[in-house]
């Protein structure tokens, strides 16, 4: 029984201008989504609270939220009543089908999915309008801070407590307390570093700290919501433990996703990471900390160091001081100043405190310097998934979210928290190593290159770079190749994936290191030197309606040009053009026939492989006309480079 605090960071950012309206990208229907199934744990509700942080300050999310904050009322005891689960209205109405219930249930299930549907809908028009309906915004005080507000870089605190038991109509319809529920957007001024997503959960950590001040945050993407309202309990009973439980900082669960399709042609389940790698790093001190799903204790998150002596007095609650006999209004204001874009000049938050700054993988940092203090960590992954999101859709979107993922591994090797080194007796070897292990992701870009590049170019040439079939060097080889794609293979199969899955997987393995890798690599370098800013750029949840059904049917959606998708075009083309010439020579020109199979055999296996993975690229290129193909830009630039470098390479003596 302790308080806990619901923190669910949320909002959207268009510095560079990615980005078109808010409610597109997160759209409040999606968000409001997860703050209910949150709401609805099965938990004491005097002892839950819910925050949601707006970074891009949007009247219409405000709207959603206070829209929300009534639908709640009957949608709670619902949930009780009927043992609701999953706890997202919008997941749950997808999963039933009114026959199969009994008539009481029937009946009530008929009049909640009414209001829901008439809620959902008028926030929809409000989104589409751009604006809050007059009536509306005449009634709560609380749309009143958006008359200050001039645009979403550009604008005071605006903080409102929606339910909060101090007040009579925070009761659900059965009488019972809710949640306490509040909207945030932190102060935005243009000239102040906001931090990302670090600074809009360190101004919530502050926030709440000051109204309900709970021991655990519970830290959840605006996409995520909550498939198994058991979840909190379960993971409390990690942190509560009277053996172990002192020593652990954070629960995390895997983060999964809903909108994974059967062969998963992204690669986003992250299948092999979660089901593999992170029970290893279990075993070797607990898990990365990954930003969403993850359970934290509020004193270590805000930076206290592991002593010995250190043993939680659950039943001491902290109490909130003065604020405790402050009423809403007063709790309100002097929260308020809290979230301002100045409070953190001269502190340490974002450095000792919170979550740390500087880095596009804050989550991951911050995970690390709390290990670095001593603390573990504990992997929760359950057969009935904690919480779903949403996984990229389209190749760009996935590509750009695993450049920012190793960009920001590599920041963290080159950071002071580098595990290469300042973690040395902080964390145990096993551990560094895991973790080098993926801060070291950008360099695989280098050999990759090299393998997609040089030997299919060799080949072209005529040129042998490995054993031939016949001599005994060529069995290693064959070794390294059958045993570990046999070994990936059989870990994919076994983490719950399918043959064409790792196919899939294998494909964006390939474009990951070839494209992704590269422009964070050079990227990190430029920021390095004060070139480039830092940035984060939000990952959209929502696409077009034919967007998404390419998804379904697991077509590659690969949409408009961009430097990376040129990149991957050209080394498809490249192998092609080195494949097929070397057969045209082989077959007319030297009519050896197919004795080169035994003097480049390898050459051969390797420039077929890419050609055959790269069949989506070719399609997209010359054969499909939807929406979704490749640019005929990128296909004139790829063609002409793939075609220069065979020709620069063949004329090289
Ligand atoms: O300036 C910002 C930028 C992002 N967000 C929120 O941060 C969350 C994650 O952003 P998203 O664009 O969905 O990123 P993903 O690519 O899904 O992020 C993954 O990787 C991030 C680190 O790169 C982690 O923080 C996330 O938890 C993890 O889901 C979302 O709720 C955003 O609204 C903010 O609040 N402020
Ligand atoms: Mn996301």
């Amino acid at each position: 029984d302790t308080p806990s605090d619901g923190i669910l960071s949320s909002g959207n950012l268009s510095d560079k201008g990615y980005l078109k309206a808010d409610p597109e990208i997160e759209p409040p229907v999606m968000v409001i989504n997860t703050v209910l199934s949150l709401m609805a744990y099965d938990y004491p509700p005097h002892k839950l609270s819910v925050y949601l942080s707006d970074d891009a300050a949007s009247d219409i999310t405000f709207y959603a939220l206070l829209e929300a904050s009534t639908f709640a009322k009957q949608w709670l005891p619902f949930c009780r009543n009927f043992k609701v689960d999953p706890t997202s209205p919008s997941a749950y109405f997808k999963t039933i089908h009114s026959s199969t219930h009994p008539n009481a249930h029937a009946n009530e299930l008929l009049t909640i999915k009414k209001l829901y549907q008439d809620m959902e809908s008028r926030i929809e028009n409000a989104a589409k309008m751009g604006r809050v309906p007059k009536e509306v915004h005449s009634k709560h005080k609380g749309f009143s801070q958006w008359d200050s507000y001039s645009s979403r870089r550009d604008h005071d605190t605006i903080l409102q407590i929606l339910l909060h038991e101090k007040d009579s109509i925070a009761k659900d319809v059965d009488g019972n307390v809710m949640p306490l529920l509040v909207y945030l957007a932190r102060e935005k001024r243009p000239q102040v570093a906001h931090n990302f997503k670090a600074g809009a959960m360190n101004s919530l950590i502050r926030v709440s700290s000051m109204i309900s001040n709970g021991e655990i945050i519970l830290n959840v993407d605006c996409d995520m919501y909550s498939n198994n309202s058991q979840s909190l309990r379960d993971a409390l009973c990690f942190l509560m433990d009277e053996d172990k439980g002192h020593e652990i900082a954070y629960v995390q669960t895997p983060q999964c996703f809903e909108n994974i399709t059967k062969n998963d042609l992204y690669g986003g389940a992250l299948r092999v990471v979660y089901e593999v790698d992170f029970h290893g790093l279990d075993s070797l001190g607990g898990p990365l900390y990954i930003g969403t799903g993850c359970f934290h204790r509020r004193e270590i998150l805000c930076g206290r160091k592991l002593s010995h002596r250190y043993k939680k007095d659950w039943n001491e609650y902290k109490n909130i001081g003065d604020m405790k006999e402050a009423s809403l209004d007063e709790r309100e204001e002097q929260s308020k100043a809290l979230a301002s874009c100045t409070f953190e000049k001269n502190t340490l938050w974002g450095k000792e405190m919170g979550l740390l700054y500087g880095c596009s993988l804050e989550d991951v940092m911050t995970g690390l310097s709390i290990k670095c203090r001593g603390w573990k960590s504990v992997f929760y992954n359950p057969q009935k998934r904690a919480f779903l999101g949403v996984a990229p859709n389209t190749l760009p979107q996935a590509l750009v979210q695993h450049k920012r993922w190793s960009e920001g591994c590599f920041q963290i090797l080159l950071s002071k928290h580098s595990p290469a080194w300042y973690a040395y007796g902080f964390i145990s070897p096993g551990l560094q190593m895991a973790y080098c292990y993926y801060n070291l992701w950008v360099f695989l870009s280098w050999p990759t290159l090299y393998y997609c590049i040089i030997p299919s170019l060799y080949l072209l040439k005529g040129i042998p770079l490995f054993p031939q079939m016949s001599s005994p060097w060529f069995i290693p080889f064959a070794y390294v190749i059958l045993g570990d794609s046999s070994y990936c293979l059989m870990e994919f199969l076994w983490s719950g994936g399918t043959i064409k899955g790792w196919w899939n997987e294998l494909r964006i393995w390939l474009y990951k290191r070839t494209s992704s890798y590269v422009f964070a690599f050079v990227d990190t370098i430029l920021k390095c030197f004060g070139f480039q800013e830092s940035s984060f750029v939000v990952s959209a949840k929502v696409a077009e309606e034919e967007v998404s059904q390419r998804y379904e049917k697991e077509i590659m959606e690969f949409g408009n040009p961009s430097p990376m998708l040129t990149l991957l075009a050209t080394l498809a083309l490249l192998n092609l053009f080195c494949l097929l010439g070397m057969f045209f020579k082989q077959v007319f020109i030297n009519e050896e026939g197919l004795r080169i199979f035994d003097a480049m055999g390898l050459q051969v296996l390797l420039s077929g492989v890419l050609v055959l993975i790269n069949l989506p690229v070719y399609q997209g290129l010359f054969l499909r006309k939807d929406e979704g193909r490749l640019p005929n830009s990128v296909a004139a630039k790829s063609t002409a480079l793939a075609l220069a470098a065979c020709a620069v390479f063949i004329s090289l003596s």
